[in-house]
């Protein structure tokens, strides 16, 4: 049985103080959770995000972390600067880091092998744009990434890698993919993965849904036998809307 794994990013929202307020409202709403559940604050919060989470089950991520260890790269935050920050997961190949940033796919493997090195966990994200979609390529996009991302990773690897999809013209958009469009693609990733390791490596491994979750939707794509949790953007930003999603089971 693979885990659910619930993660918010709150990609470029909250000041320290107000995210140090708001992970104390989460160390105190999940400090009995039973499914994994992870937040991603801005760098800058990060630290004091961290110490307040201490002792919490609520995991610390980050959003991005740099695809070098140390050296002239301007604005950079190392994977093992992180790791000391007290990051537990990061975040990688975020449809808003390829369309925004241009990271290539060939970017972010360098990213995850550096931030696998460092200790940290990864959550890397893949996933088609609408016209991708509309042209019937959405699998071929999402195994495309999927190669490429997990490139010279090793089977004993795969423990610390989470995959995320996320349909980008589902983003904060409102627009959520139908549980069972959502559950294809899971299962072909699922397929993929078994064959560039094994059917059994790629059983156990936890894909989350992203795009437009929210409280009234998460129990129908938690359902699917595919779908293993969920990469929350913006209603992971209040604990109204955040805490029924990580506790989508509970009555
Ligand atoms: O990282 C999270 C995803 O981009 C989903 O964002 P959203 O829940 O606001 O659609």
């Amino acid at each position: 049985m693979r885990p659910y794994f619930l993660a918010g990013n709150w990609k470029l929202h909250k000041t320290p103080s107000e995210a140090v307020a708001y992970a104390k409202e989460l160390a105190e709403a999940f400090a009995s959770v039973t499914h994994r559940v992870m937040v991603a604050p801005t760098y800058v919060c990060i630290p004091q995000v961290a110490e307040v989470l201490k002792g919490s089950p609520v995991l610390v991520g980050a959003q991005n972390c740099a695809a070098a260890e140390s050296g002239a790269h301007t604005g950079e935050v190392a994977p093992a600067m992180l790791k000391e920050a007290g990051v537990d997961v990061v975040i990688l190949g975020h449809s808003e880091r390829r369309s925004i940033y241009g990271e290539s796919d060939e970017t972010i493997n360098q990213k995850v092998k550096l931030a696998l090195s460092a200790g940290l966990e990864v959550i890397l994200c893949v996933g088609e744009t609408l016209d991708e979609r509309e042209a019937g390529k959405a699998m071929q996009v999402v195994e495309d990434q999927l190669r490429k991302g997990l490139a010279g990773i090793t089977g004993d690897q795969l423990d610390k890698i989470t995959i995320a999809y996320e349909p980008v013209w589902a983003i904060g958009t409102g627009k959520t993919a139908t549980p069972q469009d959502a559950n294809e693609i899971h299962q072909g990733a699922r397929e993929v993965l078994a064959d560039i390791y094994s059917t059994e490596a790629a059983e156990a491994m936890v894909i989350q849904y992203g795009g437009s979750v929210k409280p009234a939707n998460v129990k129908e794509l938690m359902a699917m036998e595919h779908i293993d949790g969920a990469l929350v953007g913006g209603a992971s930003l209040t604990i109204e809307n955040f805490a029924p999603i990580v506790q989508f089971d509970k009555e």
